[in-house]
């Protein structure tokens, strides 16, 4: 089984705006609401590519139990644990530009960790763990690795999709997978990537310190891969922008679903890459047409290490 851990979800709220005036009233118009956090989209699109899984992680209040209903409603399986706060609502603003306002999180107590930690108690060397998003302010940056380790001595693969401090305390930890877009990477190293030459080179760096996939993700320009032997550069392909909300989620998902259907990697890479992509050309994330629709629309440039 696939894990989706999602300590931090959201309700994301989509409002458009002609013009942003800070300290002003505005008026914003087309609003939506949907299920969010990393590990939640993740959830969405793996079960648009059907690809069995379980959302885990933490929700509380109105806001948990729209996430808990709005999954189940697509069908996705979810074991969430409750906690006392309501889950976060998070501003996605659309303008002529993207603005994004995401909340802290709650307090997120001991006794509801020790639940999460018998959840990974459970998984074997058959479930695959994706730890996403950022960790609510109440727990240590380090909790990704204390999950990540209890579930590795079982023999789980662990994907990672995270930022800052929680991603740094990763670096080392030999991971199946880990996703950061080029911002999230050049923080970690603490250098500038503004070329494809250096994602690879400071993904190179990622890869060396244990993950076994290190994929990039590079918004408009596309995406690298890289394992221990191979790097992989994908163009994104060409469409209408329409919300980029969920697009590196979905190349997770993407990759993992391709991998699931036992695809080569240069497959799932290509599967990654698609569903990103197609993902950004929606509203709220792809479904399973129009990832298949953009498969074959991009080229995969390979190089030996
Ligand atoms: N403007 C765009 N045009 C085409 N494809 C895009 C565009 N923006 C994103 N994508 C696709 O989505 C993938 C992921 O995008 P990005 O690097 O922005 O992820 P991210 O920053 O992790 O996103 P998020 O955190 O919102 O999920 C890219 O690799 C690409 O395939
Ligand atoms: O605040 P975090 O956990 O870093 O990111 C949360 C979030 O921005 O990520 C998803 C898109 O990737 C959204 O659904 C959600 O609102």
């Amino acid at each position: 089984m696939i894990y989706t851990c999602t300590l931090n979800p959201s309700v994301d709220y989509i409002l458009h705006v002609d013009q942003l005036n800070e300290g002003k009233l505005n008026r914003g118009s087309s609003p939506a609401y949907y299920p969010g956090g990393k590990g939640v989209n993740v959830s969405r699109i793996l079960n648009r590519l059907d690809t069995k899984n379980t959302a885990i992680g933490f929700v509380g209040g109105f806001t948990g139990t729209f996430i808990t209903d709005a999954l189940e409603a697509e069908g996705v399986e979810t074991q969430f644990i409750k906690t006392d706060y309501p889950t976060r609502i998070n501003l996605k603003l659309k303008s002529h530009v993207e603005t994004e306002i995401n909340g802290p999180g709650g307090q997120i107590h001991d006794l509801v960790l020790d639940q999460l930690k018998k959840q990974i108690k459970q998984m074997t060397s058959d479930d695959t763990l994706v730890l996403a998003g950022s960790l609510p302010k109440s727990v240590p940056s380090n909790l990704y690795v204390e999950l990540a380790q209890q579930a590795q001595v079982r023999g789980v693969r662990v994907i990672a999709d995270t930022s800052s401090d929680s991603l740094k305390a990763l670096l080392g930890v030999p991971l199946f997978l880990v996703k950061p877009n080029q911002d999230e990477l050049a923080e970690l190293f603490d250098v500038k990537i503004d070329s494809v030459e250096k994602a690879i080179e400071y993904g190179k760096r990622l890869q060396e310190k244990g993950a076994e996939h290190v994929l990039i993700s590079m918004g408009s320009i596309g995406a690298v891969y890289i394992n221990d032997k191979q790097v992989m550069i994908a163009k994104a392909p060409k469409g209408e922008v329409i919300n980029t909300v969920g697009a590196g989620d979905s190349t997770v998902a993407g990759f993992l679903a391709g991998l699931n259907k036992n695809s080569s990697t240069k497959e799932a890479f290509r599967f990654a890459v698609a569903s990103g992509s197609a993902t950004a050309f929606k509203e709220d994330l792809a479904e399973k047409k129009d990832v298949e629709a953009l498969l074959h629309t991009f080229d995969i440039k390979e190089s030996d290490i």
